[in-house]
């Protein structure tokens, strides 16, 4: 049996199907987005988050990703408008990066692969909890930032990157409180939307996806930090976390909307 999931080639996206089925299923994420066959909605409202900064409680690194989580306890931090009805909690944000700039991201626009892509995800509370979220179509929706390296990075991505030093190996947490994720918005609120699946296993179709369409800039250095990240634990050999990000999937049907035109 494979050893378990990851991005190297013995156990990497092409095998988790294996453990996985939903990997193969007909609602799959990341997927190429193509300008041309993107249809402009204009019933779609504007989104709205409203976050507490006192909900972030740590960041870790799993060995896959750094995350951030969120206290989702109750109705602290939460997105609502869009196409989602209701409000939805943030529970966690995460990236997926490259091993250098010209790819990293886990969506793929006109053509154009990012050096990383955050995710922020939310969970719909009428599913009582999480787990309990990922078995409904409507149960987690996700916004996607697009990362571009530039030259002039948002301040805001420092804070985040700042503590990548006290998480370097798998398994390591660090306390991360007083943080308002809506500061790593872009200024323009335009996004596309489609319905879609985890990035990673177990893959469940659950998730509206709320991408970004205005990228943010992080510097070169930031990019390098992000890449310091170990695979491995404090007593392994260091493994660069690098290139944790699925490719697109068979859109199969799938009806991209826009927000603008
Ligand atoms: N990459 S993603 O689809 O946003 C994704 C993948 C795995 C996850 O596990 C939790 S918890 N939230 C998750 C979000
Ligand atoms: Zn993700």
């Amino acid at each position: 049996a494979q050893s378990v999931w990851g991005y190297d080639s013995d156990n990497g996206p092409e095998r988790w199907h294996e453990n996985y089925p939903m990997a193969k299923g007909d609602k799959q994420s990341p997927i190429e987005i193509n300008s041309k066959d993107v249809r402009h909605d204009s019933s779609l409202a504007p989104w709205h988050a409203s976050y507490d900064p006192g909900a972030a409680k740590t960041i870790l690194n799993n060995g896959r990703t750094c995350r951030v989580v969120f206290d989702d306890s109750f109705d602290r931090s939460v997105l609502r408008g869009g196409p989602l009805t209701g409000a939805y909690r943030l529970r966690q944000l995460h990236l997926h990066w490259g091993s250098s700039d010209d790819h990293g991201s886990e969506h793929v626009i006109d053509g154009v692969k990012y050096a990383a892509e955050l995710h922020m995800v939310h969970w719909n509370p009428k599913h009582g909890n999480f787990a309990g979220a990922l078995k409904q179509p409507d149960g987690v929706a996700v916004v996607g930032i697009f990362l571009k390296v530039g030259k002039t990075p948002k301040p805001e991505m420092k804070r985040i990157l700042e503590e990548i030093d006290n998480i370097k190996t798998k398994g390591k947490e660090a306390p991360f409180q007083h943080f308002d994720p809506s500061i790593l918005f872009p200024k323009s609120r335009d996004y596309w939307t489609y319905h879609g699946s985890f990035t990673t296993p177990p893959c469940e179709e659950c998730i509206t996806w709320i991408l970004l369409r205005e990228p943010i800039e992080v510097s070169p250095d930031q990019m390098a930090k992000l890449r310091s990240l170990s695979k491995s634990g404090e007593n392994e050999a260091m493994n660069p976390l690098v290139d944790n990000w699925r490719p697109p999937q068979p859109v199969k049907g799938r009806v991209v909307r826009a927000s603008f035109k």
